[in-house]
């Protein structure tokens, strides 16, 4: 029957999540999405029958007539074109996941080609093809070239209106400054030592102002502060277990267009900044992540590059702007233990910093490792802007779903 899988479906639903992440909480959370339907006995036959070729399908939710015409072409394939094929690429074609139908339905058969030959060839009909990686989308084109993050580095620290006097602030911008923490010695242009090279990081002051600040940590108590789930946790295709949040205990808010937050005028004017001052688009950032760490909460040592970013649409994270909201009384400092620096939140400051090589921006740099230390006297509130590759917002960004929940 039609059943929620997860204790926190109907929170979830509450947040708007149904309309947010539909494929993975349509899936997940039928019941709380209201996305339950009646079968026909058709229908049930068909599901039945394509048992033959893997695991049992799930079909729920909106997206249950395109689920349904995708088995109807999976059992077409099956029994007709992969007959003509090789004995060994027959024995392996079967649905290794009760959701293959349903993600073919929603196009991952396309965006997400590496996992899906492997899981779903049947859903996707591909057995034995060889696996075309996704191109990037059409009309979007990389933020960064080999060697653009450097330049762009470079590019922030002379134009700060608050460190040259020279440059006409507009009414959006603020008058900050820049400190540099770290920057690659003069070697750093010579690509092939850039491995053994440090990366730049550099904080701002007075970069959000305090209504701002004040603003964002509204916008995110009015989304709602979830608690980061557990690690470990399996996620929606079964694969990004180590890549969640090890060791997070604070809790977050995705200032998304569904929750009514991305489109206030604040949000818009914090993406806008951050899109002016790197010249990364606005539409390449995600949603911003609103954090709260209460006493005691903090996020252990990570890196914020998702490898299987690399296969989707929206290309991996390439630098991490990270806002600080108040000032912390005690504890709560971003640290980057390979790189000696610690930095103390303070109202309106924030922090920039690469999650890949300059050299080959599809890299990751494991110097920009970091951590945000736990709080002691206080509480903290600060703001994740994730800067993608390519365009992130219109375009679908693979198995975004699981990492829109963290
Ligand atoms: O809270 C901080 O200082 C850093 C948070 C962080 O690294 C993250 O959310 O990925
Ligand atoms: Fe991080």
């Amino acid at each position: 029957g039609c059943t929620d899988k997860n204790d926190n479906c109907s929170f979830w639903a509450s947040q708007g999540e149904c309309q947010n992440n539909p494929g993975f909480m349509h899936s997940n959370c039928p019941v709380s999405c209201g996305t339950c339907v009646e079968m026909k006995e058709e229908d049930l036959l068909l599901i039945e029958n394509v048992t033959n070729y893997g695991k049992k399908q799930v079909v729920q939710g909106e997206h249950s007539p395109r689920t349904l015409d995708v088995i109807r072409k999976t059992m077409h394939y099956m029994q007709n074109d992969l007959q003509k094929l090789p004995p060994q690429v027959i024995a392996e074609c079967t649905n290794r996941d009760e959701l293959c139908a349903f993600w073919a339905a929603i196009g991952e058969c396309t965006n997400n080609p590496e996992f899906m030959s492997q899981e779903c060839g049947p859903s996707c009909q591909n057995c034995g093809e060889p696996v075309v990686p996704p191109c990037p989308p059409l009309g979007t084109i990389a933020a960064i070239q080999p060697g653009g993050i450097h330049d762009m580095f470079e590019r922030i620290v002379s134009n700060a209106p608050g460190n040259n006097t020279d440059i006409d602030i507009d009414q959006d911008m603020t008058n900050y400054t820049v400190q540099i923490l770290s920057m690659p010695n003069e070697k750093a242009l010579d690509v092939s030592v850039e491995y053994g090279q440090y990366p730049w990081v550099i904080s701002f002051d007075n970069f959000v102002t305090d209504e701002e600040c004040d603003k964002l940590i509204e916008l995110g108590h009015m989304v709602g502060y979830a608690r980061s789930r557990d690690a470990g946790e399996v996620k929606a295709d079964g694969s990004f277990e180590d890549i969640v949040s090890e060791g997070r205990t604070s809790s977050g808010a995705f200032c998304s267009y569904p929750s009514n937050c991305r489109g206030d005028d604040v949000a818009q004017r914090i993406h806008d900044r951050i899109a002016k001052v790197t010249g990364i688009p606005a539409g390449n950032s995600e949603d911003l992540q609103i954090l709260k760490y209460e006493v005691g909460e903090k996020y252990g040592i990570h890196h914020d590059f998702v490898d299987q970013q690399l296969l989707h649409q929206c290309g991996p994270r390439i630098l991490t702007f990270f806002l600080y909201l108040n000032d912390v009384e005690e504890g709560g400092e971003t640290v980057f233990p390979y790189l000696g620096i610690s930095v103390k939140p303070k109202k309106g400051a924030a922090l920039l910093w690469p999650s890949v090589l300059s050299s080959a921006p599809r890299q990751r740099d494991m110097k920009t490792a970091h951590e945000a230390k736990p709080v002691i006297k206080d509480r903290k509130y600060g703001v994740n802007s994730w800067l993608h590759m390519y365009e992130y917002v219109d375009l679908p960004c693979g198995f975004n779903t699981p990492y829109d929940l963290l």
